[in-house]
C-alpha cells in the first residue's frame, strides 16, 4: 500500500494558493446541461474522479461533451436521457450515483445497469429508488433492495407528490428536485421531518435558476413546475470544503496567514459557512477585493460546541481543529456522516485516538478534548478523501504520520499534494 510520511512543518508566515473548483456544483451542472436542449457551456468544471464519473455516464446515454481550454460545451438529450443496455460504474460517488439514477429514471429505449465500489453499494438509496418508484419509475435492485447496483428500464414518468425523510441525505431531494421539471405535471416534494445538509438543497435550487428553472419553496414542500432547463453557460467557483483544509493551516499550526486567491468570500456554497467556524476557534478571517479570502491566527485555539447538521464535510476538519484547540469541543448534529465515504465518525475518532487524542464518539458526532503533545502514527484513510485531506493538515503541527492511501484525494481534490508539499518551500530541510 502507499503511504505518504508527512514531517511537522518549522517555518509558516505567509502563504498563498488557488484551488479546484466546487464538486458540488459541477455535478448540478452536469445534470441541468445534460438534460437541457441544445448547448451549454461549463466554465471552470472540476476535474477530479467523481465529476468525471458522472460525465462518463452521462456521455453512455447520448449527452455530447466537447473539450475546450476553459471547461466543456455540452449538447444536452432534451430530457430523453438513452438507455441502451450499458453498465454504468460511479466509484463511491454518493452525489453522481443519486443524480444519476433520477436522471436515468426519465431515460428511453431498453435499460441501464448501475454499480459503483463495494461503499457505494452499503450507501443508502432506498428512499430514492421507493420515491422514483411511487412515480412510476421501472427499477430493479440486483443485489439487495433499496441498494446499488440496479438496472433502470424506460419507463414513463408521471407527476405524484412524494414524500421524502430529510435526514438520511439532502442528495435524494436534490436528485428529485433536478429531474421535476421534465415530468408531465412537474413534480411536488414533501420533506418528512427536518432536513439534514439543506444547504446542499439551496445549491441545487440555485444552479436550477441558473438553467431557467424556479422552484417555489414552502417550508417543507418544493413545487417544481414543468418546462426544462434552458442551455446556459455557468462558471463554477472554487470548492468550499477543500477550502477548508488550506484555511485550517494558521489555526492547526498556531500562527501565520493563508490566502486562497480565488475563493469568494461571499460564496453561497454549503461549507462557506467554515468561514465562521474559524471565527468562533479565534481566527481572523478578511475577505479580499475583488475576490479571495485570508485567515491569520496567533495562538492556541478554543475549542467549542459546533452543529454539523448543514455543513458535514466539514467535521473531519473541525475535528482536526478541536484536537489543536484549548478544551473540549463538541460536533454534533450529523448523525448523517455515518452513510459517508466510511463512517466518518468512528474512522475520524479511531485515527484521533491513534495519535493520542482523547475523544468520545456520539451518536451525531464527538467530544474531542484538544492537546498538544501526539505520537507518531499511520493514519488508515479508509478511501475517503476528507480523512487523508483533515489528517496530512493536522500533521503538519501532530507529525510524523503516515497516511495511507494519499491518492484516494483524488475524488474531489486532485491536485492537493501538489499544493501540500507547496507549503514546505520555505524551509527545504522539511520534505515530504
Ligand atoms: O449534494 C451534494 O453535493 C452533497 C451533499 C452532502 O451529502 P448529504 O446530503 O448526504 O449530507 C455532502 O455531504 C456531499 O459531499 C455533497
Ligand atoms: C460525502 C461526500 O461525497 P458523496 O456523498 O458525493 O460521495 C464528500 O465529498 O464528502
Amino acid at each position: 500500500m502507499e503511504i505518504k510520511k508527512i514531517l511537522p512543518l518549522k517555518k509558516f508566515y505567509r502563504h498563498s494558493l488557488k484551488l479546484p473548483s466546487s464538486k458540488s456544483l459541477t455535478q448540478r451542472a452536469l445534470i441541468c446541461s445534460a438534460l437541457a436542449r441544445g448547448s451549454s457551456f461549463i466554465k471552470n468544471p472540476l476535474l477530479s474522479e467523481d465529476p468525471l464519473l458522472l460525465k462518463s455516464a452521462l456521455e453512455a446515454t447520448g449527452v455530447i461533451f466537447e473539450g475546450k481550454e476553459e471547461g466543456f460545451e455540452v449538447k444536452g438529450v432534451e430530457g430523453f436521457p438513452r438507455l441502451n443496455k450499458s453498465k454504468l460504474y460511479l466509484g463511491n460517488n454518493g452525489t453522481g450515483a443519486r443524480f444519476f439514477l433520477a436522471y436515468s429514471a426519465l431515460g428511453k429505449g431498453d435499460w441501464i445497469d448501475l454499480y459503483g465500489k463495494e461503499r457505494l453499494h452499503e450507501r443508502p438509496m432506498s428512499p430514492l429508488i421507493s420515491a422514483l418508484r411511487s412515480l412510476s419509475a421501472k427499477i430493479d435492485c440486483l443485489e439487495q433492495e433499496g441498494h446499488f447496483p440496479v438496472r433502470v428500464y424506460e419507463g414513463n414518468l408521471r407527476s405524484e407528490r412524494v414524500s421524502l425523510p430529510g435526514y438520511v441525505s439532502s442528495q435524494f431531494i436534490s436528485a428529485l428536485l433536478l429531474i421535476g421539471p421534465y415530468l408531465p405535471l412537474g413534480l411536488e416534494i414533501a420533506i418528512e421531518g427536518e432536513l439534514f445538509s439543506k444547504s446542499y438543497v439551496d445549491m441545487t435550487l440555485e444552479v436550477m435558476e441558473r438553467f431557467g428553472v424556479k422552484v417555489e419553496v414552502k417550508s417543507n414542500l418544493f413545487y417544481i413546475p414543468q418546462g426544462s432547463f434552458k442551455a446556459s453557460i455557468y462558471e463554477v467557483p472554487a470548492d468550499a470544503s477543500s477550502a477548508s483544509y488550506f484555511l485550517a493551516i494558521p489555526l492547526i499550526l498556531g500562527k501565520g496567514s493563508i490566502i486562497i486567491e480565488n475563493f469568494d468570500y461571499y460564496t453561497k456554497q454549503a461549507d462557506s459557512v467554515f468561514l465562521e467556524l474559524i471565527k468562533d476557534f479565534g481566527g481572523m478571517v478578511r475577505p479580499i477585493d475583488p475576490i479571495g479570502v485570508e485567515v491569520f491566527f496567533e495562538g492556541r485555539p478554543k475549542a467549542g460546541s459546533f452543529n454539523l447538521r448543514d455543513c458535514p464535510d466539514l467535521f473531519p476538519t473541525m475535528a482536526i481543529l478541536g484536537a489543536v484547540a484549548e478544551g473540549r469541543t463538541v460536533l454534533y448534529g450529523a448523525p448523517h456522516l455515518r452513510y459517508k465515504e466510511t463512517d466518518r465518525i468512528k474512522a475520524v475518532a479511531t485515527e484521533l485516538s491513534k495519535i493520542g487524542v482523547k475523544v468520545e464518539e456520539l451518536p451525531d458526532g464527538l467530544i474531542i478534548y484538544g492537546g498538544d503533545n501526539f505520537n507518531p502514527a499511520r493514519i488508515e484513510t479508509y478511501d475517503d478523501h476528507r480523512i487523508a485531506m483533515a489528517f496530512a493538515i493536522l500533521a503538519l503541527k501532530a507529525g510524523p504520520l503516515e497516511i495511507e492511501n494519499p491518492d484516494c484525494v483524488a475524488k474531489s481534490f486532485p491536485n492537493f499534494w501538489e499544493l501540500f508539499e507547496q507549503l514546505y518551500a520555505e524551509d527545504p530541510s522539511d520534505r515530504l
